[in-house]
Parts: C-alpha cells; structure tokens; sequence
C-alpha cells in the first residue's frame, strides 16, 4: 500500500508551559479533504504552522509522499508539495491579479530573482496564471489590480496563489472566513472540484462547508485530536458537542 501524502505523527509543541500541540498524528491522502476543527486556542493554525515549515515541532514526525520533511525549511516544503494558502497580506495590492499569480509562479520555479531571463519563460509564467485564475473563477479579473478586487475575490485569488507552486497538499486555513453567503457556496465548489487531484487539510470555522466538503473530520481540543471520522460521527458525539459545536447544534 502506497505512503499517506502527508502524514503527521505524534507531533508535539509547547510554549512555556502550554502545550499547543499534544501527540497529534493525521494523514490526508490524494482525492482526500481532511478538515481540521476546534475552538478558538485549540491550536489548528500552530499544527498547520509547523506542516508548513514556518514552525519546528518539538517532538514528531512529518511525511510527505512517505519522505521525512520534518526538517526541511518552508521553501523546501513548497518545492516539496506542500502548499499553504498565503495570507492576503502577501498579495501586492496595486498589481493586477495575474501579475501577482505570475510573479508566485516565476517563484516556484525559483527563477524570480535572476535578471536575464528569456521573454518565453516571462509569457509561459502569464499563461500558466491565467491558466490558475480561471480554476479559481477568477477568468475574467487577470487584468483587475488587487486593490479593487472584492474580499470574496481575494480569497480566490490567494488559493490561484497556492496553487502556483505546484503542491500536491494544499493546507488551507479559514478560506471561508470573511466570505458572504453566495461567496462561499462558490468557495465550497472550488474547493469540491479541487480535491480530485490534490489532498486538502482544511482548517474551518464554517461547520456548514467543513460538512459538505470533508472526507473525514478530525477535532483537536486544548493540541489533542478527540475525535477522527465522518460528519456523522462529529455530528453524534456527545463530546465533540459540548466541546465544540454547543449543544443546539447537532
Ligand atoms: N508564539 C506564541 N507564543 C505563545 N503562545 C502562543 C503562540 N502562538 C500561539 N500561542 C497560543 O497557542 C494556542 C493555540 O493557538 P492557535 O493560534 O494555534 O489556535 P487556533 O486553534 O488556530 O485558534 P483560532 O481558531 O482562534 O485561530 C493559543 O492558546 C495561543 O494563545
């Protein structure tokens, strides 16, 4: 049987005294969206932090593809596969959306920082993000500069960014938040769509998208994992309520 396409086992990490992360072990496989829930402080971004490279752990392992990645550094992840949805503040607001998708790619191919390059590289980074914009839905405002782009269209436009880099995990944290009803049925369905050709750990407050797009669930409370498995099984577990959803939720 073939390796997870990303497994994290056992990982552990502590500020001080507070234990953020507690023995945490999770894979997401290919086709697979595996969401991440849990109240506020239970330590879903500091779990991600440390799959994506910008956090080491103290204890545990990370695998991609069944290669340890523990050590390697962010940029070596992405070069790897892992792809962490970049925050709003990383887009520059006063390009357009294509050039900040086309820069993120010229990135990827670590050509972003040489001077001579031929006009072909230039053209077949433009083509490949508008290429991106498109999947994102984003066809028609490859010429719009981010500035006048909405919140909705932004959060959109941070997954084209993702995806530049060619992952083959795509860790996205809160890409509902912000987003208006009709903004984020269109974000369920990108993400819907998405999941067919890469494996998607999904951190989401949005219990209604995190249920009508997750293979599986898991629940980390206070850095630990309570409870891994459907929808059903979050929906009907006593604890998961009165940790998480409240009791008028079920
Ligand atoms: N650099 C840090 N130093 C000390 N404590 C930290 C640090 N970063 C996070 N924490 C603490 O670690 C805990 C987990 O934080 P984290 O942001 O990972 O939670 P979260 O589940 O993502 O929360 P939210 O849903 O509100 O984003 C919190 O108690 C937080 O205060």
């Amino acid at each position: 049987m073939s390796a997870p396409l990303l497994e994290v086992q056992a990982l552990g990490k502590k500020y001080g005294a507070l234990v953020v992360t507690d023995g945490v072990s999770l894979t997401v496989n290919k086709g697979e969206l595996h969401a991440l829930i849990g109240p506020n402080g239970a330590g879903k971004t500091t779990l991600i932090s440390q799959i994506a490279g910008q956090l080491m752990p103290d204890s545990g392992r990370i695998f991609l593809e069944g290669d340890d990645i523990t050590s390697l550094a962010p940029p070596q992840r992405t070069q790897r596969g892992v792809g962490r949805s970049f925050q709003i503040t990383s887009i520059f607001s006063s390009m357009t959306a294509q050039e900040n998708v086309a820069l993120a790619v010229r990135a990827s191919l670590g050509q972003s920082f040489r001077f001579w390059k031929p006009a072909s590289q230039y053209e077949q980074a433009r083509e490949q993000a508008y290429e991106l914009l498109a999947l994102v839905g984003l066809g028609g405002c490859g010429h719009a500069p981010c500035n006048e782009l909405a919140h909705g269209q932004l959060r959109q436009l941070e997954l084209a960014l993702a995806l530049a880099a060619a992952p083959k995990v795509l860790v996205l944290d809160e890409p509902m938040a912000g987003l208006g009803p009709v903004e984020a049925q269109h974000m369920v369905g990108l993400l819907q769509a998405l999941k067919k050709d890469y494996g998607i750990l999904l951190i989401e407050h949005d219990m209604e998208a995190v249920f009508a797009l997750a293979d599986r669930i898991s629940v980390l409370v206070a850095g630990r994992i309570v409870l891994s498995g459907t929808a059903d099984d979050v929906r009907n577990s006593d604890e998961v309520r009165q940790a998480y959803l409240g009791d008028d939720d079920a």
